[in-house]
């Protein structure tokens, strides 16, 4: 079994523990009286290459990153250094999120959109990142078959929200695309052996047409980074253990948003 897999195990699990709590029926009314979502997309078009900080405790390939007692006053912190989008990791397994930790990020940024960052296989899932506030939300392409994907995806858009869809070869890039993804993630990290490949970027987006909104993922240890991604024709990275590992999250939130506002980073051609 791959990391993925395993992962996927988990979270059907705990999903199923949710779903006897609350019905579909139930969520799904939930999500529709929901605070109306934030336009991810013209957030994400605007100037420059943006920033999508990310809010994560741990991860399986490095164990534990930051403690994070409260998530919402890191997210009020990368919110005030210009992250344009924060993710909010809510796998609890692996990764110790949890949808409580969507809910207070969503109450202390109002303004700033919010990303659920999960393993989302289930149509309940993306009612359920609705219901707690989430603008988007992560559908990853390894782990769904292609039908899944589409109806995800429409589900996802069909509620207000974006999709950021993950991929890290060029085939599921294609799929990503057949799919009609608009945002399409390209993960340095191979989520079925967890090794990271900066190269992946730079190998996948140049063949992605121009209009689909490119945002880099993993790998950000700061600005070098960014201008790396960006010269690639990154219009956003996305960031975690950078940014939670730093004495000073704030500050390094800071650093890239200005790296990616700089006159000498290069600019996506839209
Ligand atoms: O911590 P990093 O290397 O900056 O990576 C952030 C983000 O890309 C990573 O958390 C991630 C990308 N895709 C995922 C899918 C599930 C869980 C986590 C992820």
């Amino acid at each position: 079994m791959t990391v993925l897999e395993d992962i996927i195990e988990g979270v059907r699990e705990d999903l199923a523990v949710r779903e006897s709590a609350i019905p579909f029926d139930e969520i799904k009314q939930l999500s529709a009286a929901a605070t109306p979502p934030h336009d991810v997309l013209a957030a994400l078009k605007s100037q420059g290459v943006g920033v999508i900080a990310e809010v994560k405790r741990r991860s399986p390939s490095k164990g534990e990153l930051a403690e994070i007692a409260e998530p919402a006053d890191l997210a009020a912190d990368y919110a005030d250094a210009g992250a344009r989008v924060i993710s909010v990791l809510t796998e609890q397994r692996r990764f110790g999120g949890s949808l409580a930790d969507l809910t207070a990020v969503r109450k202390r940024v109002p303004a700033t959109p919010v990303l659920r960052k999960d393993f989302v296989v289930s149509p309940y899932q993306v009612h359920e990142a609705r219901a707690h506030g989430a603008d988007m939300v992560l559908l990853i392409v390894a782990a769904l078959e292609q039908n899944v994907l589409e109806a995800l995806l429409d589900r996802v858009e069909s509620l207000g929200m974006a999709a950021l869809v993950e991929v890290h070869t060029a085939e599921e890039s294609d799929r990503a695309l057949e799919a009609g993804a608009k945002i399409i993630g390209i993960n340095a990290r191979n989520l079925h052996t967890l090794e990271v490949d900066r190269d992946v970027f730079g190998r996948i987006a140049p063949g992605l047409p121009q209009d689909i909104l490119k945002v880099a993922e993993s790998g950000v240890r700061g600005p070098s980074d960014l201008m790396a991604y960006a010269g690639s024709g990154a219009d956003a990275v996305l960031v975690g253990e950078g940014l939670v590992t730093s004495d000073n999250p704030k500050s390094a939130v800071n650093q890239l948003v200005t790296a990616g506002s700089h006159p000498a980073c290069p600019r996506p051609s839209r």
